[in-house]
């Protein structure tokens, strides 16, 4: 028995990319054209630069290992509700029929308003189900959710100006997003688990893009155009981003999701911090209006909200199985 293995990454394949002049409006268009680059490769890049303080990283991350390390029955009192918001524990996601159930444990929250009310717009959200038992989660958790939010936006703006777009075009209603996040917790999985065992096993990111702040543990890899899987190690000070599915689709497919994976064979804990951003459930998401009349869509628009929840329903009926 052994692990799933992986490759050492090539720099160029996932670039490390410096938001810094994107962000301060020195230099935009450099950014967005190495980020344009990127997407229309593996769709994985390093972001420095992003501007999180290291407190609110430090402050999530402390706040998050005392959720995952308290009593079974306690984080039960949060468990995961239908529409998605809460503790999933271990076993409770599968990636595809037929595979192992995950080792991860997730908390699963989304975006709410500076009172805490998430409205109840859509079948895939609902009140946020933070845990009495450790009030300090919400505020940790939510100072994550905005800072890791703000970089989406960033990268947003970045992606439209290399697409020669107006700045603003993937954001036109984005004031009641669908964004939710989670802290992902991989025990140590031992080596006799065997090589189809894992952390997260491979999927691609059902949304627009996702924000992910990995530890110093290692553990994450990602398909690479032949098939074959390569390490993305965590490489301090940055953030890794990757294209999402529904990102891919508005694009036409000039932006590519990459399937990935997590094996976690450190013999640690391994914590991960992610934002999956999307939009508005009512934006229109239709490549026709990113690429102008003329252009042959190889997808129909369809709205965030409608096909985030075909998405997920395949998903949920993957977990049955
Ligand atoms: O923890 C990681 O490195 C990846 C997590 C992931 O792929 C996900 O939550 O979609
Ligand atoms: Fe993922």
């Amino acid at each position: 028995m052994s692990y799933a293995t992986a490759r050492k990454v090539d720099a160029d394949v996932i670039p490390v990319i410096d938001i810094t002049p994107l962000r301060d409006g020195s230099d935009p268009e450099g950014v967005a054209r190495a980020l344009h680059a990127a997407s229309t490769g593996l769709g994985f890049i390093y972001v420095s630069g992003h501007g999180i303080p290291d407190a609110v990283i430090e402050g999530a991350r402390a706040a998050a290992y005392d959720f995952f390390h308290a009593d079974p029955g306690l984080k039960a009192t949060v468990k995961v509700s239908e529409r998605h918001r809460g503790w999933l524990g271990q076993g409770g996601a599968k990636m595809q029929d037929g595979a192992r159930a995950d080792l991860k444990e997730s908390f699963i929250w989304g975006w709410q308003d500076f009172a805490g009310n998430t409205p109840e717009d859509h079948p895939l959200r609902g009140r946020n189900q933070w845990p009495d038992f450790q009030p300090g989660l919400e505020p940790a958790a939510m100072a994550y959710f905005d800072a890791a939010d703000e970089v989406a936006h960033h990268l947003m703006r970045g992606f439209a100006l290399g697409l020669g777009l107006a700045p603003d075009f993937f954001l036109q209603s984005a004031d009641r997003p669908l964004s939710r996040a989670s802290f992902v917790y991989y025990p140590p999985q031992p080596e006799e688990a065997g090589a189809d065992q894992f952390g997260v096993g491979p999927h691609t990111d059902f949304g627009v893009l996702t924000v992910l702040c990995q530890d110093d543990v290692g553990g994450l890899q990602v398909e690479d155009v032949n098939g074959d899987w390569i390490e993305a190690p965590p490489i301090p000070g940055t953030l890794l981003v990757n294209v999402a599915d529904l990102l891919s689709r508005w694009t036409d497919g000039a932006y590519t999701s990459t399937p990935h994976r997590v094996v976690n064979a450190s013999g640690r804990e391994r914590l991960s911090l992610v934002l999956a951003f999307d939009p508005n459930p009512e934006t229109m998401i239709d490549p026709g209006a990113v690429f102008g009349p003329g252009h042959e869509a190889k997808s129909e628009p369809i709205y965030c909200g409608d096909y985030l929840i075909w998405r997920f329903a395949k998903a949920f009926a993957y977990r049955k199985g």
